[in-house]
């Protein structure tokens, strides 16, 4: 997809350098009275200096048009080569993945094609889906004590994963009904079946997604060959129309200026004949000149056409760009929450890391948790487990500043990095956050519930790394849970 792209690039701007090669409109076209004006400026004996012939409004319109379109492009284009290599590693992930599988499952044999041309959204979810369909299989080889706490930690890692897949209509009605089953811990081998359900559906999407952007591309090249052919022939009759005039041009000037040398040597009756002469020159002149309007008319019709075509490209590459960019968004959003999900972590934490280490401004990570979360599931079914996540990441992305950065940290546990903060009074935002999801009215199967959280705070410190520091956030978080929950500690 990347190179028919490049493709379409590469004509757009061929294009763009025809268009200008073209001459420039000299002032005195503006109006379309420019044989007039050389006229009026001959008789009165300036000649004319102008080179070259008219460029009609409408083509410098369109060359700014196509100008403009030609950049937007090259940006989707930069967009589209960033996603893919993000893509490509993520792939390769997942082959590293596969090939550790004891053996691969005829059902997941006849996906392994699609993997071939890894350029659609979502084949980044495969590698983890994979590892976790490797785990299923690993499972049921192992003791039945350990199996509990493995079967709770892998659905706890598809559920995560699952947070992260944004599929509408029946696939995502399958991909609800799929989580609440893994919500339930299923048995080893249903476990095993709802994992390569997930990889099929995965693969599903991309399919989908990839016959997608095959379409547009295939519509944005029949739109730029149309306007290609179009263009070029308006270009030839643009310059045909030019020589053309300016041969006109040069006639009139030559008339106009013998007829006034013939009035500067004055002999009456020689005179008339020599005018009549001259007036039925340019008589014949003018008439070729309206022909030439007509064809002027003509190919700015046409230019108008190819503008036409130009807005439907450009509404179409649009429709492009908001893909893409919500391809982009997708990787980064956490899709229960609407908040920032743990890879967007991972690359904040990461930057904003190398900022402190440069500039020393005080960085706190904070460790929200929300407690005996279990305990709402179990009582109130996992639908209300949701809401209670999304009302309570509302509740603390709306409550802290904009500058401070949110995320899901998987399950029922957040982050915040606050950035800036006065070290002495991270507590107080902190503490606010705090008492205002204490006091949060949630009612489930009418009865009024009150959920709480447990807060572990730290401020980065001299000789940390960013493992370090979330390590010490989490510790405070662990003392918090200990101390009784429902509160905050900071480390
Ligand atoms: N509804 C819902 N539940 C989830 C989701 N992700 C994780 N959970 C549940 O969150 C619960 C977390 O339970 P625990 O880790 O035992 O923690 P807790 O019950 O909050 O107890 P403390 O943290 O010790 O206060 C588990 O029951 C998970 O199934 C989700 O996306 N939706």
């Amino acid at each position: 997809m990347l190179q028919e792209l490049t493709a379409v690039i590469a004509g757009l701007g061929n294009m763009v350098e025809a268009l200008e090669a073209l001459p420039e409109q000299t002032d005195s076209d503006q109006d379309g009275r420019g044989l007039l004006v050389q006229w009026h400026k001959l008789f009165q004996g300036q000649g004319s200096q102008e080179q070259g012939g008219p460029r009609p409004p409408e083509l410098t319109q369109l060359l700014a048009g196509l100008q403009q379109h030609l950049a937007r492009l090259r940006r989707y284009h930069q967009q589209s080569g960033r996603l893919q290599q993000v893509l490509n590693e993520q792939m390769l992930q997942a082959a590293q993945c596969l090939s550790r599988l004891p053996q691969v499952p005829a059902r997941l044999q006849s996906l392994l094609p699609e993997l071939e041309t890894p350029d659609a959204g979502g084949l980044h979810h495969l590698g983890p889906l994979f590892e976790c369909y490797q785990q299923s299989l690993e499972l049921a080889m192992r003791e039945a004590r350990q199996q509990r706490q493995f079967r709770a930690d892998l659905c706890q890692r598809l559920l995560q994963l699952i947070d992260e897949l944004d599929y509408n209509g029946t696939s995502g009605e399958e991909i609800s009904s799929i989580q609440q089953r893994l919500l339930r811990q299923p048995e080893n081998t249903v476990l095993a079946d709802l994992c390569l359900r997930l990889i099929e559906l995965v693969i599903e999407g991309c399919r989908s997604e990839r016959q997608h952007s095959t379409r547009f591309l295939a519509r944005l090249n029949d739109s730029l060959e149309d306007m290609q052919s179009h263009f070029s022939a308006s270009v030839i009759e643009g310059r045909n129309l030019a020589s053309d005039r300016a041969r006109d041009d040069r006639s009139l000037a030559g008339e106009l200026k013998a007829m006034g040398e013939s009035l500067g040597r004055a002999d009456n009756s020689r005179l008339r004949e020599e005018i009549a002469e001259r007036v039925h020159s340019i008589t014949q002149l003018l008439s070729h000149h309206e022909q030439l309007q007509e064809r002027e008319q003509a190919l700015l019709q046409r230019l108008n056409e190819v503008e036409t075509r130009l807005h439907s490209m450009q509404h179409e590459a649009a429709e492009y760009r908001h893909r893409l960019t919500s391809q982009n968004q997708k990787l980064l959003i956490d899709h229960l929450t609407q908040i920032y999900n743990r890879t967007a972590l991972n690359e904040r934490l990461e930057s904003e890391y190398r900022r402190w280490l440069r500039h020393g401004d005080p960085l706190a990570i904070v460790l929200l948790d929300i407690d005996h979360f279990k305990d709402i599931n179990d009582n109130f079914g996992h639908l209300a487990g949701d809401k209670a996540l999304r009302v309570i990441a509302r509740t603390i992305r709306e409550n802290l500043r904009e500058t401070d950065f949110v995320a899901r940290f998987g399950g029922e546990e957040f982050v915040v990095l606050m950035l800036n903060v006065d070290p002495g009074l991270v507590s107080r935002p902190l503490e606010q956050l705090r008492k205002k999801i204490e006091s949060i009215p949630f009612r489930f199967k009418d009865e009024r519930v009150t959920i709480t959280i447990s807060i572990g705070a730290t401020l980065l410190q001299a000789g940390d790394s960013t493992t370090s520091a979330m390590e010490r956030a989490d510790q405070a978080l662990y003392q918090a849970k200990h101390a009784g929950r429902n509160r905050l500690i900071i480390d």
